[in-house]
């Protein structure tokens, strides 16, 4: 497994992660367990300011990847605004008193109440999807009193190459407005004869885990090439322009995703060129990186508990989490590494085993191929770059509790998410009386 921000092998040939030896963090809080580096978050964060401050832009980062209270305050520490889609993760901004002038406010189904509560709570900017949320943005900021303002969400028609599920720039896509088809004006045309919306600029988004940055440099040229159009029919100005998240990052062999600064070069060098031939102003660039700045930063401990081979075919380590604290290798196919993190000095022969969850599900594998060494029950398995898209997209199925979550930093870890216990997953549960009765 490589090793990734602070980690390291200790003289007790256990993996160490800022500073914490893996084998106490899991003494002290227990399995499955999110860890998460604190430096690496940081520098990941830093890594994205200062690219994008060098041209003059701005980077939002994509709370859906990984949202705590903690993960709030890291952000806004670090100068970053933060991209929100639902009310969950603005009410975890708001709890966590991040800037709501940091805040944008994305979704393709805003509900009223989440639109209210963004509008009451000050957010900077609503990122918009279609026609009817128009209306009831539109609708809702003359209700509340409310200035709103807005970049329109575009299908810039650029089909980014990575898994289905997470493509997102194509014409035929549930996100977004149409530029080919001329839906994308006409939402220009709406919004500016709003007097409650107030259109700063457009916005798209082209996919995730993406390694080619041409699509970006295609987007923005296709996103400012409207915004001449627009010009020419309505006289709006593009103020802001932002292309979105969806950098890639190393997860196993074979992914070698570009740098910021390179991706950061990229997109202000095609705005840039795009703005001259198009005769506008450099619009304020903004990114939305999310599985780039927490997917590195994150490693999932587990404990063994049964190793079973199957002679001839294959060795199933079984561990004590798998599709509801991470659903990826479920439902992308997601490839992930591991390593022993109580024996990594151990012997170097090491065999292909599949990496089992216990989820009641054949395909609740964490990893189909992981080279370990020879696994024995209690042994601790780390599996890397676990940041992003799984405490988030985490479940109760078959009701097992969700995780805790530790941040590391200086040999110091402290617990920013509690471990759920069985009294949390049936804190909801109601039992109608006429049960209650009938069981007294
Ligand atoms: C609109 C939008 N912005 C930002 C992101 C973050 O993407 P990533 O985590 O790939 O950087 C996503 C998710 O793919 C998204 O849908
Ligand atoms: N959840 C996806 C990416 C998110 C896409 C959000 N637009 C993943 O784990 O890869």
């Amino acid at each position: 497994m490589r090793l990734h921000g602070t980690m390291r092998v200790n003289e007790k040939g256990h993996l160490e992660i800022g500073g914490c030896d893996a084998v106490d963090l899991v003494r002290v809080f227990g399995t499955p367990l999110y860890v998460l580096d604190e430096a690496l978050f940081r520098e990941n964060c830093r890594l994205y300011r200062v690219a994008f401050a060098r041209g003059g832009g701005g980077v939002l980062y994509a709370g859906k990847a990984l949202l705590t209270l903690a993960v709030c305050r890291l952000v806004e520490e670090e100068g970053l605004g933060l991209d929100v889609v639902s009310g969950g993760e603005l009410y975890t901004a708001v709890q966590a008193g991040f800037p709501m002038d940091r805040v944008y406010f994305h979704g393709n189904n805003k509900t009223a109440d989440e639109v209210r509560m963004a509008l009451s709570a000050g957010v900077h900017r609503f990122v918009c999807d279609s026609f009817d949320e128009l209306d009831l943005l539109s609708r809702l900021a003359l209700e509340l009193g409310k200035e709103c303002n807005l970049l329109l969400r575009l299908t810039p028609g650029i089909e980014a190459h990575t898994h289905d599920y997470i493509r997102t720039g194509q014409i035929d896509s549930k996100f977004g407005l149409a530029i080919p088809n001329g839906q994308a004006l006409e939402a220009v045309r709406r919004c500016l004869e709003r007097p409650a919306l107030k259109l700063r600029g457009l916005h798209c988004h082209i996919g995730s885990q993406i390694f080619e940055l041409e699509p970006y440099a295609d987007a923005a040229r296709i996103l400012m090439e409207f915004a001449r159009q627009v010009r020419d029919v309505t006289g709006w100005v593009i103020e802001e322009l932002d292309l979105g998240g969806g950098l890639g990052i190393y997860y196993s062999p074979g992914d070698d995703p570009p740098a910021v600064e390179t991706l950061a070069e990229t997109i202000f060098g095609a705005v840039a060129q795009a703005a001259a031939s198009e005769g506008l102003p450099i619009p304020k660039v903004l990114v939305e990186p999310g599985r780039s700045i927490a997917g590195p930063a994150g490693t999932t401990l587990y404990t063994v508990g049964t190793v079973k081979e199957i002679p001839g075919v294959r060795t199933y380590v079984a561990v004590d989490g798998g599709m509801g604290d991470n659903p990826r290798p479920a439902l992308y196919g997601a490839r992930y590494e591991a390593c022993l993190a109580n024996r990594m000095n151990g012997r170097l022969d090491t065999l292909a085993v599949s990496l089992a969850g216990r989820c009641c599900e054949s395909g609740d594998l964490l990893i189909r191929q992981a080279d370990l060494p020879p696994v024995r029950v209690g042994d601790v398995v780390a599996v890397s770059c676990t940041g992003a898209y799984t405490y988030s997209m985490a479940s109760n199925y078959n009701r097992f509790p969700r995780p805790a979550m530790v941040l590391v930093r200086d040999g110091s870890a402290e617990l920013i998410v509690r471990r759920e216990s069985y009294a949390d997953l049936i804190r909801n549960d109601i039992v109608p009386v006429r049960f209650r009765t009938r069981q007294a």
